[in-house]
């Protein structure tokens, strides 16, 4: 066995919590990182990014469709090979990038997997490396369900890498990876099936919106199967068939999971005194485990943050703070907005409607129809609202709701009002380029 190295600080996980941390840390400490498989982690190679290299050219094809017969004519068709070389010419120089950025900013890297010793040594292969802390970065991994033939189930890695677009295709979940890449398949010209086990779609939404997001989903072919479970899955000569538990038996070419992302911990946690809880490994106020220098962020997380990149980007950061005794104050979060990129998108910021629900007396709620706004006439998203909240005392924006084509531009709009605490006034202090989507915010406060 080599000689043990040690460092001040040791990151396992090389996505973007770890990654923050590593950066944030580099000028100051010894850092190394460790990472089992790509360097970047899932966002950049097999989650947010490819996710939306597909997502914009198939969002030209639907906005083709939009302008059919205002002055557009000819139909576009994906090329889905082509595609997905566009999908590698950004993923294939991940990795190696990633790397080279770390090792320029001096951090020491790591090819492997780790697993605690104590709390102040991690073993990587046959080597083992002692820090003062150490932080756990080491996300999430799809899940597929235990029925006979889960195996024969892809994932969604599987999916952003398929060479070729397979005809038929059904996803298993109603969460965000199942909306989105169902989305992607339909609108690249594949029969889609989504199988979900209750009535709901995106239950962190709310039902009118994703009810009317899933209006628009099976306008497009989506073919949804409400209150069904899949009991076995068997391999045919074209695909695989699913038992349904309705009784049927649906033929496609290929099937994928998409039933959630259980936390990374297999990281020999007994060794100090750690345990994985539901949702992932439990953390104080401070990012802290039960071990003082054994700190955590990103997915692998048990919290009640969305598992978003920007949120673990966000932790790491944070614990920079702690590590170098900058910042002594718990953790305190930013208002997350959250979208699903579905041709529309859904997304969503600040005090929910269901709370609203609960407290009249202290919100307005207002849903404003948008497609009479200049940019949604202009792009023909007949189908685009918004939902905004209003604190009714101090007259500020504290949440909104909203379902339309480039979503997150408008959502970004409204979680900076609520960030920083704004009255609608302070909209009419500020210039925006015309027309746009922030000229259009004038409309909200009619
Ligand atoms: C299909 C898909 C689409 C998504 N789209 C979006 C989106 O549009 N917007 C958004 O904000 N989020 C999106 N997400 C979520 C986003 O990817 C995650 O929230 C983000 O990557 C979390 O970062 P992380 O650093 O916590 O974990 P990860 O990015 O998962 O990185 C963890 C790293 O740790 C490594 N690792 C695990 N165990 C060990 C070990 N024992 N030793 C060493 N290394 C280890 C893993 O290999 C991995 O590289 C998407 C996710 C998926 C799957
Ligand atoms: N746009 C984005 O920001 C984005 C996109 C993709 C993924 N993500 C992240 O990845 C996470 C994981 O996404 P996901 O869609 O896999 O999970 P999810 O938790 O969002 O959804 C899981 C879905 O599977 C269903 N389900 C659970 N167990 C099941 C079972 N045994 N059989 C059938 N259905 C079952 C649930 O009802 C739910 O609809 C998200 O929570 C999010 O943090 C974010």
């Amino acid at each position: 066995m080599s000689e043990t190295q040690h460092f001040d600080t040791i990151v396992i996980g090389g996505g973007p919590g770890g990654l923050a941390v590593a950066f944030g840390l580099a000028e100051q400490q010894q850092v190394a990182v460790v990472e089992s498989d790509l360097w970047g982690g899932t966002c950049p190679n097999r989650g947010c990014d490819p996710k939306k290299m597909l997502y914009g050219v198939i969002e030209s094809r639907v906005q083709d469709r939009r302008y059919a017969q205002h002055g557009l004519t000819g139909a576009a068709e994906i090329d889905w090979p082509a595609l997905m070389a566009f999908k590698h010419s950004y993923t294939d120089g991940v990795p190696s990038g990633t790397e080279k950025g770390l090792a320029g900013s001096g951090v020491t890297t790591i090819h492997g997997a780790a697993a605690f010793l104590d709390p102040h040594t991690i073993r990587v292969g046959d080597a083992e490396y002692t820090a003062e802390f150490i932080i756990i970065a080491t996300g999430a991994h799809a899940l597929k369900p235990d029925i006979p033939g889960g195996d024969l189930l892809g994932t969604s890695t599987d999916f952003l890498d398929l060479p070729s677009l397979p005809p038929t295709m059904a996803f298993i979940g109603g969460g965000y990876v199942a909306v989105e890449l169902a989305n992607i398949a339909a609108n690249a010209g594949a029969q889609v099936h989504l199988i979900q086990h209750n009535h709901r779609l995106l239950r962190d939404f709310p039902e009118t919106y994703t009810q009317r997001l899933a209006k628009i989903m099976a306008a497009r072919g989506i073919i949804f199967h409400w209150n069904t479970t899949v009991e076995k899955v068997t391999e045919t000569a074209d695909g695989v068939a699913l038992q349904l538990s309705d009784g049927q038996s649906l033929a496609v070419a290929r099937a994928f999971s998409a039933i959630g992302r259980p936390a990374n911990t297999d990281l020999n946690l007994a060794a100090v005194g750690l345990t994985a809880v539901k949702g992932g490994i439990a953390v104080n106020d401070h990012l802290q485990t039960i071990q003082p220098n054994i700190y955590a962020v990103g997915d692998v997380i048990a919290k009640n943050q969305p598992k978003l990149t920007p949120v673990a980007s966000y932790e790491g950061r944070y614990v920079v703070g702690q590590i170098l005794g900058q910042d002594t104050a718990a953790i305190q979060y930013p208002v997350v907005p959250h979208i699903v990129f579905a041709s529309p998108e859904l997304g969503q910021v600040g005090v929910r409607l269901g709370t609203t629900a609960q407290a009249p007396d202290r919100y307005t709620v207002e849903e404003q129809d948008l497609s009479g706004w200049y940019t949604y006439q202009r792009i023909q998203d007949k189908t685009a609202r918004v939902t905004t909240i209003t604190d009714k005392n101090t007259h500020r924006l504290v949440g909104a709701v909203v379902l339309a084509v480039d979503a997150e531009e408008l959502l970004n709009y409204l979680t900076v009002l609520i960030q920083e605490q704004k009255p609608a006034s302070a909209l009419q202090q500020w210039i925006p380029v015309y027309p746009s989507v922030a000229s259009d915010l004038s409309y909200l406060y009619h």
